[in-house]
């Protein structure tokens, strides 16, 4: 199992590394970045784990060279946010880098799962699939944009209310729609098992799930977004899906994909009138298996954020779509 980080010596990129090359279920971890990825690599590869490690910059073939034979490349290259910035507002320039690397892949590893982690998401994963309709690589079931850092916000978040004892990431709370605001839309109605809300705190606790990421923006005060919890969450996603590739089965997790190319997804394309949303995927040897259609079951107050979800959603994967299809000049 090779799994490859692009973006490799950034604030996500590293502890992301640190905790790839640590995992068990990875043989061999090939580094990418723009910059620093020698020291990076130094480092990491003193650690005495499974995994052996290389890392590139893009001079000598690097790209190349990391690419080559990948089965996972996990993608948190690109600038983050600062204070009174949204996703968005990252799309010029991220929204190059991140078809770059995915021409990258087309080119050196187009049957690598693609874990899409830098913003805006909602864009950047249609980019994604764009360029590789265009290259006649896209397989639906191997492109994930990661979503998985709104779980493991609600998971924890819903805990500081209920109060409840143990292990917070052993209730099940899906987060759907997409990575920005308004589209994240938590079903606490559906937390398995379930969590007892009051009314008077449900605005709250939604709101601070939809907004976790400028929580940290203000508190990094110009430092940049959220990187430890990423590469906790990015880890999470990218192992999951790895052990689902190499057998394990009944794993499943929200992720932000494209529906029609995976089993259930049309119902919830035809549901929500979004081409791409974050569902629970179930993942198996090659990918999301089955998007499970929990659309249908959020309450009413659920149904009403998902109403202002699928507006701002819709023009976010336009966006992207519109980027691949009419290049800015
Ligand atoms: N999906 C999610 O839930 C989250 C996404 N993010 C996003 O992740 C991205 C990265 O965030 P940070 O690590 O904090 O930023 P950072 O600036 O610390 O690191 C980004 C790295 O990407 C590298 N890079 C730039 N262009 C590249 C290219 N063409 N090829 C390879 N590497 C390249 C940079 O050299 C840098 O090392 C941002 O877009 C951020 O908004 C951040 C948190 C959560
Ligand atoms: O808020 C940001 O810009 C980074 C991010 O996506 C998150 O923390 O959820």
């Amino acid at each position: 199992m090779k799994a490859v980080v692009a973006g490799a010596a950034g604030g996500i990129g590293q502890p992301l590394s640190l905790l790839l090359k640590a995992s068990p279920h990875v043989d061999h971890l090939s580094l990418y970045d723009v910059v620093n990825t020698p020291g990076v690599t130094a480092d990491l590869s003193h650690i005495s784990s499974v995994a052996t490690i290389d890392g590139f910059l893009p001079a000598d073939d690097g790209l190349k060279k990391a690419f080559t034979g990948a089965d996972i490349v996990v993608i948190p290259a690109g600038i983050p946010r600062k204070p009174g910035m949204t996703r968005d507002d990252l799309f010029k320039i991220n929204a190059g880098i991140v078809k770059g690397l995915i021409e990258g892949i087309v080119q050196h590893c187009p049957d690598a799962f693609i874990l899409v982690i830098s913003n805006p998401v909602n864009s950047t994963v249609p980019i994604a699939a764009e360029v590789l309709k265009k290259a006649g690589k896209f397989n639906p079931k191997k492109l994930f944009g990661v979503t998985t850092l709104d779980v493991v916000r609600a998971e924890t978040f819903v805990r500081e209310i209920t109060g409840a004892k143990g292990d917070p990431s052993k209730t099940v709370i899906p987060v759907i729609g997409g990575h920005s605001g308004e589209t994240i839309v938590p079903l606490f109605s559906q937390a398995s098992p379930s969590v007892s809300i009051p009314q008077d705190k449900l605005d709250a606790l939604t709101n601070r799930v939809q907004f976790g990421g400028d929580e940290v923006v203000k508190a990094k005060d110009g430092a940049g977004s959220a990187t430890l919890s990423m590469a906790y969450a990015g880890f999470r996603f990218a192992e999951k899906v790895i052990r689902a590739a190499k057998g394990e089965t009944g794993i499943v997790e929200p992720s932000f994909i494209y529906l029609a190319g995976v089993e259930g997804g049309e119902a919830v394309a035809k549901e929500t009138g979004c081409e791409y949303f974050s569902v629970p995927v179930e993942l198996g040897k090659d990918g999301a298996q089955k998007a499970h259609n929990i659309v249908t079951s959020a309450n009413d107050y659920e149904k009403k954020l998902l109403q202002a979800c699928y507006a701002g959603l819709k023009g976010n994967i336009t966006k992207g779509v519109e980027f691949v299809a009419n290049p800015p000049q």
